[in-house]
């Protein structure tokens, strides 16, 4: 089962430890359905993502994982329990505009220029043209798109418009960002490339991401903890530290380690799979 919350306290030090940047406790969401068969999304669910970490949210279709990144996001309300965004509420921290969220769709707008489309929600914020401009172009190089500035995001493929969606996210400069299983529409090779790309500029930056995955590789790969979900009601199963370093290349993916951790995911996910779907 999962780990309980880290100590607040250093012990070498003691002084304060970090606060965890998300911490939900008993945490439900039930969907209210026209219907009147009310959906528990999520069912007292207790989580703690600590700052720096690589949190990946794995389970089946309909476990609750997109409502969890969203409730994180203050996108959906919680019906029980309380939760924590860098020691605020979620409303709060969506209003300090302290997380990107990069969306399973790139939902970039086809008449803006890559560039603008980075530039957008800076506009909303009324950051100065010079310095949002300077934002984009330094977030477009990091996730290699320099040279794209002034292409349309139809004249880009799939996993350069979702590399641009990333940008857009990091342009905010937040400590936290949220990905709905951004890669799950591209082919399996430039997934493969976008994983690489995206551990790189997670060790980089330092962010603190929580990643909605199907994939058990993509998951073990990326991470250094995988929360396994199931559903009926949507709660957590597991929870399994990643230990493996924290620079990674693909080749990590034959190891014997990268094996036994896709192998307790798996055992988790069986466990929370219900054969009557
Ligand atoms: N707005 C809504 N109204 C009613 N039920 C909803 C709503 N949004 C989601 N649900 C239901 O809540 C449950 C959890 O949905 P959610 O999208 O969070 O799961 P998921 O694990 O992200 O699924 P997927 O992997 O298919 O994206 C599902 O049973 C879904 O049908």
């Amino acid at each position: 089962m999962h780990s309980p919350s880290p100590s607040r306290t250093n012990g070498a030090t003691g002084q304060p430890a970090p606060a965890p940047i998300v911490e939900a406790r008993s945490l439900s969401l039930v969907y209210p359905t026209a219907d009147n068969r009310p959906v528990t999304a999520l069912s007292e669910v207790d989580l703690t993502i600590a700052r720096g970490d690589f949190v990946s949210l794995i389970g089946p279709s309909g476990c609750g994982k997109t409502t969890l990144l969203r409730v994180i996001a203050d996108l959906e309300q919680p019906t029980g329990g309380r939760i924590t965004v860098e020691g605020l509420t979620p409303e709060q921290a969506r209003l300090k505009r302290l997380y990107g969220y990069v969306f399973q769709a790139p939902a970039l707008y086809p008449w803006r220029t890559v560039e603008r489309n980075v530039m957008l929600p800076l506009e909303i914020m009324g950051i100065p043209r010079a310095e949002r401009q300077a934002r984009a172009r330094e977030e477009l190089q990091r996730v290699g798109l320099s040279g794209f500035e002034r292409k349309f995001p139809w004249q880009l493929s799939g996993g350069m418009q979702q590399r641009a969606s990333i940008a857009r996210a990091l342009a905010l400069k937040p400590d936290l960002l949220l990905m709905d299983e951004p890669f799950g529409a591209l082919d399996e090779i430039t997934r493969d490339h976008l994983n690489l790309h995206l551990t790189q500029l997670w060790r980089s930056t330092g962010k603190t991401c929580v990643f909605v995955t199907h994939s058990i590789a993509e998951a073990v790969f990326l991470s250094t903890r995988i929360v396994v979900m199931s559903p009926r009601p949507g709660r957590i199963l597991d929870v399994i530290d990643c230990d493996l370093p924290r620079e990674r290349t693909l080749d990590i993916r034959e190891s014997p380690e990268f094996a036994a951790i896709a192998h307790r995911v798996r055992d988790g996910l069986k466990e929370g799979h219900s054969y009557d779907d």
